[in-house]
């Protein structure tokens, strides 16, 4: 079965070297990566001819196990290597296959697979390897990336040279971050893992797989299905929106706690005015806060009673813009779950002293300093948390629609009333967002979003 462990470069070497240690040579892991990945190819090219692109290093290797093995199946196979293989298991691959090798020709098959470069890629492509891969970006065969697509950065999903749109991308041996991160992600087609044998139980860093929901057991009532207070603030629609959002995502009892009218809120929303009276209730299970908070000094008592009601928490948007260290003394950190977009994720860094760059590095090192839930919301959305770091499949592009946030708030609040434990109720979140989408799609608004949320809930049931 495929590991859902996702590795950076460094602990994917560390697993090689584990595997070699352990008495699988390098060459193994080759043959298992380039037969694995084989298979593939002749499913996708179906009997027509290929051509490989092989690089200097092992995943230029891999490429020639790929060729040898489809020239050993009757396909009409080509290399092109622009330059000689350097390491010494791509240079016995390279001997090992007695097929047509070319430096230069013109692209011409109708399928390509692209073996340049793998995790290895440390620097721009130019020359010779970025003319390839222009000239793959313009082909319109059917294109597959090994292990990584050859002008990505394992690690941070960063592009350094041409990047043509691949049908399919193959990660060998377990995933690495780029498959899940922007801007590599969109370029990589359909994903697909081949295994070669290593051993990676102990990797902290996961993809997520589809959560397992279950109904209200059979004596439940609506405070022991979990009551959520969201908690609004100056402006009134989108907290509704996450409320909304929550009454279908698994909560007993959502009360939005605001001072507005809201005469378009649902009759079965209860609204109230006393934030106090609401917080001091012994049943709340989650409070969620920040969408249409504002950021003023009432805003910021607000979010300071919430802090201070040592409930399971959900913050968003504003409560985002005004949190800082000093309101987290006595907190139970592990309580608290923070969904940012980029620029909330930005902001929070610098409040909380993390001068990463990228999103990942970003989302991880501010779990590490706060103690809280990080759940870095996006096209490429990260979860940071006490087990390590989990990544998501791709969601629909429509939820790029004023409002989603919102929406997702919601789903995680409900979710914490629901059972109190931030990571799942952040997974199960993701999840539920992008079946929600699925089912809405294509052009929705944020409430028909949080409409499709009650037929994405059987999805998972
Ligand atoms: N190490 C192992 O045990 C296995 C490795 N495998 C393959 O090996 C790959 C990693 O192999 P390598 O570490 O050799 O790395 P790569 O094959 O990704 O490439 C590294 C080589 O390319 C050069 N290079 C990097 N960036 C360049 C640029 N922009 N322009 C020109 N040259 C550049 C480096 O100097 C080095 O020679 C994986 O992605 C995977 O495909 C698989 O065969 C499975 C087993
Ligand atoms: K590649």
């Amino acid at each position: 079965m495929n590991s859902t462990a996702v590795l950076s470069v460094e602990a994917m070497r560390a697993a090689e070297q584990a595997a070699m240690n352990a008495g699988i040579s390098e060459w193994e892991l080759m043959q298992r990566a380039g037969q694995g990945a084989a298979r593939w190819v002749m499913r996708m090219a179906a009997g027509r001819p290929v051509t490989v692109l092989c690089g200097p290093g092992n995943n230029g290797g891999d490429g020639y196990v790929i060729a040898g093995c489809l020239h050993a199946k009757g396909y009409k196979v080509r290399v092109i290597a622009p330059v000689e293989p350097k390491s010494e298991t791509a240079r016995k691959a390279r001997a090992a296959f007695d097929g047509e090798v070319m430096g230069r020709a013109a692209l011409t098959d109708p399928v390509v697979v692209d073996c340049l470069f793998g995790y290895g890629l440390s620097r721009n492509a130019k020359g010779e390897f970025a003319n390839l891969l222009e000239e793959l970006a313009a082909s319109d065969c059917y294109k597959i990336a090994i292990d990584v697509p050859s002008s990505v950065e394992s690690d941070s999903g960063s592009v350094l040279g041409p990047l043509p749109r691949y049908n399919l991308t193959l990660a060998l041996g377990a995933w690495k971050q780029a498959h899940f991160l922007m801007p590599a992600m969109a370029s990589m087609g359909a994903l697909r893992c081949v295994p070669i044998g290593l051993a990676l139980n102990d990797a902290s860093d996961q993809s997520t797989t589809a959560p397992r929901l279950t109904a209200p057991a059979a004596d439940s009532h609506k405070y022991r299905r979990g009551l959520l207070a969201v908690v609004a603030g100056s402006m009134p629609g989108a907290p509704l929106l996450s409320a909304e959002a929550a009454m279908h995502a698994g909560a007993g009892y959502v009360k939005l706690v605001s001072d507005h009218s809201h005469p378009d809120a649902p009759a079965d929303l209860v609204i109230e005015q006393d934030l106090d009276a609401v917080l001091e209730d012994e049943r709340i299970s989650a409070v969620l806060t920040g969408p249409g908070l504002g950021r003023d000094d009432e805003a910021r008592k607000r979010l300071s009673r919430v802090l201070g009601s040592g409930r399971p928490c959900v913050l968003d948007a504003d409560a985002l813009h005004l949190l800082r260290p000093d309101m987290l003394k006595g907190a139970d950190v592990t309580k608290l779950c923070l969904t940012p977009h980029e620029g909330e994720l930005a902001t929070l860094c610098e409040s909380f002293g993390v001068t990463l760059q990228s999103k990942l590095d970003r989302a991880r090192r501010l779990h590490d300093v706060t103690g809280m839930t990080v759940l870095a919301k996006g096209p490429d959305t990260v979860l940071a948390d006490r087990e390590g770091m989990r990544f998501f499949p791709r969601g629909s592009s429509w939820l790029s629609v004023a409002g989603s946030g919102d929406v997702l708030a919601g789903i995680v609040a409900s979710r914490l009333a629901v059972h109190s434990d931030t990571m799942r109720a952040c997974e199960e979140a993701v999840w539920l967002h992008h079946e929600a989408a699925r089912r809405a799609a294509p052009a929705f608004s944020a409430s028909d979003l949080a409409c499709a949320l009650i037929p994405a809930m059987a999805s998972f049931l």
